[in-house]
């Protein structure tokens, strides 16, 4: 699968550790996001995952801050993207089902490598269920 990431200063070390495995699992990653630890603004990185999740260059974005909170604000205040900031594989999972979320939000000073994987996994490999649910995601479009 072909997947978007962006992270800020915060979430340098814990998007290296998640590329390489997404990596070893066969998806192809085009990452956006800073490798330096020198300060950035997230806004500026959540403009870049939405801008290529809404182009059609990736299926799903993964945006990383330091709690994914900032992050997933920007990112929800562009048109087409719902940005679900998740902690656990529930929530993942529910994003997908239940919100059509196209992007996924994690903290890297919050959620630990491998939770942090098996969301993105459980994330991307959920379809939306529609139904009762595709009338809300309408609502929140329009
Ligand atoms: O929601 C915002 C994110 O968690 C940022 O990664 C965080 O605010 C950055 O903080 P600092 O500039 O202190 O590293």
């Amino acid at each position: 699968m072909k997947l978007v990431i962006g992270n800020d200063h915060a979430g340098v070390e814990f998007k290296e550790k998640l590329v390489k495995a997404l990596k070893g699992r066969g998806h192809e990653i085009i990452n956006v996001g800073t490798d330096s630890l020198e300060s950035v603004d997230y806004p500026d990185i959540a403009a870049l995952v939405g801008e290529k999740v809404l182009d059609g260059k990736a299926e799903y974005g993964i945006l990383i801050c330091g709690t994914g909170i900032g992050i997933s604000i920007a990112a929800n205040k562009i048109k087409g993207i719902r940005a679900a900031l998740v902690h656990n594989e529930f929530t993942a999972r529910l994003a997908r089902l239940h919100n059509d979320a196209n992007v996924i939000a994690l903290g890297a000073r919050v959620i630990g490598d491998e939770l942090g994987l098996a969301c993105v996994e459980t994330f991307i490999n959920t379809e939306f269920e529609g139904g009762r649910h595709a009338r809300r995601v309408d609502k929140i479009e329009r």
